[in-house]
């Protein structure tokens, strides 16, 4: 065994044992893995407690613990296991089950959604517990599709704050009012300002949940602390009229603000969360377009954040584009000769099609030629239709993928041709909709389809929620034919093809990037996110799926395996940050310790700093 070996070993072996001793954990502050096992030193009693959700264990606290924390009295007198608790929650919330389905259909979504938010507000270690233990179930309802209606609804569902609320009104106060949030340390701040949730549109203060849901899915999948996120919402305004007139919204009833104004404020809020937590990681999500890039460019080497609509789409949209070689019985390598159709050419679609144009480059030797080549399997439709250089007053961003003019006219396609017409005469390999327009992909357009000349089409109907999709299953394998690889951003139940075969249904959305990409970044101490750390992040989760599945259609894990792509998404991450001379470590452990570990010790590593959703031992101190 090599010295560096032995070290690495020794390492995690001491890791394990501060694990397993909570009293070493204790003494040895400089590496504290899964905090959830060592005792918690709370500054609080009585009431204080059973009211803090962070601390609340409710039927739950022993008999000593209840004598220790003043709690005596104040609940009733049987102890209960986590178990019996749960059975006792799930009997409330199971009983909405009778008539329900899952996906936008289910009458009982908004109800469960309720009865989830209230445990949250009350006992966040048993809303973990149950989340992490349900995530297929209860996923659809804390994150897309459900909290898109959440979102819509969210004047009349608020009942108690979550995160914080920075607005234009604020200005000059933020550096002092971010330190009202009650947790000195803050990991992973995920921020939107409200303007493009979902496939929703501008839904201004109401946007918050949309942060909230991400970062359900930062504990759930990630296992970050959860009394280290932080969910905040910059309020500079909306343009949904019917909010601005709306006597019941929550937020600034203004015009949303723009230009310098707006930069400004953006500036201001990124330099108060940092002044107080340098070392938290911000997860920009659904600003529009116009802004997503310009922020990412802004701040991605200043401070460690990344902007998931742009990047997290990217990736995961690569490795289902991989899946989708794969599938076809192809090597990857063969992804360059895909011929892509992209319907929507927003934050996301141009993030994916920027992502993949690079994967296919790297792919034909990454020089110029290469790169050049590879724009030319790319077909852009927006709301105009086909873009071409003849595109007036075109997107910028937009610009490297518009088609030269005597290029498509050869193949009997010009400036705004229709979908259906790019379709026809393109007969692309892959079909993929982020335009947020639900049913898109027309019967027209999915006939069309039938002419493809891959021996597996793919069609990915990305947007959210659901009723954004830009078709459904059913619809995409009715039409196309059973072959077919078929993804959407919100889960879709499989389709029964007859005579005993499956339509996989995948769900292709950055959930299965983002969570490890955030905790990787955690982990190595990297001060900003690479491309190469993105890229290593969707190439672990293209290799994920194994040959076998892909051939059966599913290029996506199932979203109950979620806890595990992420550990390996995060440790993809680490290592790739250590490879570009990123990492600077993570507490105890720093970057040449880092350095020495293999792929198992990486993935252990990673593990060992996942939170679990156990109680605490609380121990009581005066402040
Ligand atoms: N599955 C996933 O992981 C993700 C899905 N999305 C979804 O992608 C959608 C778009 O997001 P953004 O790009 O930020 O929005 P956006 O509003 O910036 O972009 C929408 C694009 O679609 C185009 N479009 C509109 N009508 C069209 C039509 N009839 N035909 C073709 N294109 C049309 C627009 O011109 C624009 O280019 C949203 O529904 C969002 O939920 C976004 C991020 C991740
Ligand atoms: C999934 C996601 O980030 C979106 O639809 O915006
Ligand atoms: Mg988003």
């Amino acid at each position: 065994m090599s010295n560096q070996i032995r070290a690495s070993s020794s390492l995690i072996r001491r890791l394990k044992q501060q694990m397993s001793n909570p009293a070493v954990l204790i003494q040895t502050r400089s590496f504290t893995p899964s905090e959830g096992q060592r005792p918690v030193i709370v500054h609080k009693r009585s009431l204080d407690i059973l009211h803090d959700p962070w601390f609340n264990k409710g039927t739950a606290f022993s008999m000593t613990e209840r004598d220790r924390l003043d709690l005596r009295g104040l609940l009733p007198p049987n102890v209960m296991s986590t178990d019996q608790q749960i059975e006792r929650f799930m009997v409330d919330l199971k009983r909405l089950e009778v008539q329900a389905r899952d996906g936008p259909t289910d009458p009982n979504a908004l109800a469960k959604w309720r009865i989830l938010n209230r445990l949250h507000d009350r006992n966040e270690t048993m809303y973990y517990k149950v989340l992490i233990a349900n995530i297929e179930e209860y996923a659809p309802i804390v994150y897309t599709p459900t909290v898109g209606l959440v979102c819509q609804n969210y004047s009349g569902l608020f009942r108690r704050p979550r995160g914080m609320y920075f607005s234009a009104e604020d200005r000059g106060e933020m550096k002092s009012m971010v330190y009202n949030w009650p947790a000195e340390q803050v990991d992973m701040i995920v921020v939107t300002d409200g303007s493009r949730i979902l496939g929703l549109g501008d839904l201004g203060v109401q946007g918050i949940g949309i942060a909230v849901g991400k970062l359900d899915l930062y504990v759930a999948a990630a296992g970050i602390n959860p009394q280290r996120v932080l969910p905040i919402m910059i309020d500079v305004g909306t343009t949904n009229e019917k909010l601005l007139k709306d006597p019941l919204y929550l937020g600034l009833q203004e015009h949303r603000l723009d230009g310098d104004e707006y930069v400004s404020v953006i500036d201001e809020f990124m330099e108060a969360i940092f002044t107080r937590w340098p070392n938290v990681i911000v997860q920009f999500e659904d600003f529009q377009s116009k802004w997503a890039f310009k922020l990412l460019q802004r701040y991605r080497y200043k401070y460690r954040m990344f902007n998931d609509d742009v990047q997290g789409t990217a990736g995961v949209a690569v490795a289902g584009l991989l899946g989708a070689v794969r599938a076809q019985g192809r090597s990857m390598i063969d992804f360059p000769k895909q011929k892509i159709v992209v319907a929507g050419a927003g934050s996301a679609g141009l993030g994916v099609l920027n992502a993949a144009r690079k994967t296919m480059a790297r792919m034909l030797g990454n020089n110029e030629s290469a790169f050049d080549s590879a724009r030319s399997q790319f077909w852009v439709v927006d709301a105009k239709g086909l873009i071409t250089e003849d595109r007036e007053n075109i997107d910028p961003d937009a610009k490297p993928f518009a088609r030269k003019v005597n290029e498509i006219s050869r193949q009997g396609l010009w400036e705004g041709a229709s979908l259906v017409e790019v379709v026809q005469q393109v007969k692309p390999d892959v079909l993929l909709g982020l335009s947020a327009v639900g049913g898109l992909f027309s019967k027209e357009v999915l006939e069309a389809m039938r002419g493809s000349t891959s021996t597996r089409p793919a069609i990915f109907a990305m947007s959210n929620p659901t009723n954004n999709a830009e078709c459904t299953p059913e619809e995409a394998f009715s039409i196309v034919g059973d072959n077919i690889i078929f993804a959407s951003g919100s889960p879709f139940k499989d389709v029964d093809l007859g005579n005993g075969h499956i339509g996989h249904c995948n769900q292709g959305n950055n959930m299965y990037l983002f969570p490890g990409v955030g905790l990787g970044t955690l982990l190595s101490g990297s001060r900003i996110i690479s491309d190469g750390m993105l890229q290593a992040a969707a190439e672990c989760l293209a290799e994920y799926m194994t040959e076998e599945e892909v051939v059966k259609g599913k290029i996506y894990p199932s979203i109950s395996s979620i806890r595990n792509i992420t550990k390996e998404v995060a440790a993809a991450v680490v290592k790739e940050a250590l490879e570009e001379d990123l990492a600077e470590g993570y507490r105890g452990v720093d970057a040449r310790e880092l350095q020495r570990f293999n792929q198992e010790e990486l993935l252990e590593f990673v593990e060992l700093n996942m939170w679990h959703p156990e109680y605490p031992t609380l121990v009581y101190r005066n402040e």
